[in-house]
């Protein structure tokens, strides 16, 4: 199937000369979920409205559903809904007239089942005749949502959609991207927050410096990158490392009380086996042993480390 948003070679320069975007491309495919992670300035927001339309690209080419958002701008855009970082909502208007309101902005007939099903989708149906100052913050950003949804777009963004918000919000806020997400919306957000990655995407890309570093389908790249960390707990303290250990990758922690090995998790020989038998040799006495793997939060900033190297 052609993927519903296709970028190829864009850059973006903007006046003044700042480089925001370099030879990037990208394919999303219909029914996904996307994370685009990335540090301040890496240029997350660029590529997001470059693709909406707002911003021109300096060269490069996207389409949405088939068509190209410089030439077929309208239908392009016709397929997009974005929910924008920032709270932007006139605070006296009520809920279902604001929202009503954004799908005449795209010249679409009123269809009151449709924005009723947006509503309730977004638990803001009970908020239909509120108005916009009266609702909590996360009242407000389902909002923003429901305006970008009001037009029946195939594609979401998701500008930083939990920014400042705190961690029940976030929660709630993930099961309505799932939500959507099952409904069958294409999803693309932006996030620091790489427990939102973790939480949410099917895969994940990583962006830096205007540069797309990787995109990966979550659960390989965490596996692939993710390397693991056997804790052994020692009976008893040792000072050093054993001439006879000297081969594995081991760290000695907690006083002496433990070592840590670090190995690939990928990799045909763990080294396990070979290990403890190695340990028994040595004099150690093990008491208790346990593994935990590098979370997605120690794979990127690894890489983005790696890259501004
Ligand atoms: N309108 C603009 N004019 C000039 N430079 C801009 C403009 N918008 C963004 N930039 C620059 O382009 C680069 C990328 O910015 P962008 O906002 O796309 O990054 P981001 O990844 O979204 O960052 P953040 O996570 O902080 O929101 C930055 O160096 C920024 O200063």
């Amino acid at each position: 199937m052609a993927p519903i948003v296709s970028v190829k070679d864009l850059t973006k320069t903007y006046t003044g000369g700042v480089s925001a975007l370099k030879s990037v491309s990208l394919d999303i495919e219909e029914g996904e979920i996307l994370a685009l992670l990335g540090p301040n300035g890496a240029g997350k927001t660029t590529l997001i409205s470059t693709i909406c339309g707002m911003t021109m690209p300096s060269s490069g080419r996207i389409t949405v559903g088939g068509h190209d958002t410089v030439r077929d701008y309208r239908k392009a855009r016709d397929l997009i809904g974005l929910v924008p970082q920032e709270i932007w909502l006139e605070p006296f208007e009520k809920v279902h007239a604001t929202v009503a309101f954004s799908r005449g902005l795209f010249g679409k007939r009123r269809d009151d089942a449709h924005i009723e099903r947006v509503l309730r989708q977004l638990s803001l149906w009970d908020k239909r005749d509120a108005k916009v100052i009266e609702l909590s913050g996360g009242m407000k950003r389902r909002v923003l949502i429901a305006k970008a949804l009001s037009h029946e777009p195939r594609v979401l963004f998701l500008d930083e959609p939990t920014a400042g918000v705190d961690v029940e919000l976030r929660k709630e806020m993930w099961e309505t991207v799932r939500e959507l997400k099952s409904r069958g919306v294409t999803i693309i957000l932006t996030t620091h927050y790489i427990e939102e990655a973790e939480a949410m995407a099917d895969r994940i890309g990583v962006i830096a410096h205007g540069q797309i570093l990787l995109v990966e389908d979550k659960t390989a790249l965490m596996q692939r990158l993710g390397a693991k960390r056997m804790e052994i707990e020692l009976q008893e303290r040792v000072t050093e490392i054993p001439q006879g250990l000297a081969a594995y990758d081991l760290a000695l922690g907690d006083e002496g009380r433990r070592l840590v090995y670090t190995y690939d998790t990928q990799a045909e020989r763990t080294g396990i086996g070979r290990l403890m038998n190695d340990l028994q040799s040595a004099g150690l006495a093990v008491r208790d042993v346990h593994t935990t793997q590098s979370s997605l939060e120690d794979i990127f900033v690894d890489m983005v480390k790696e890259d501004a190297a």
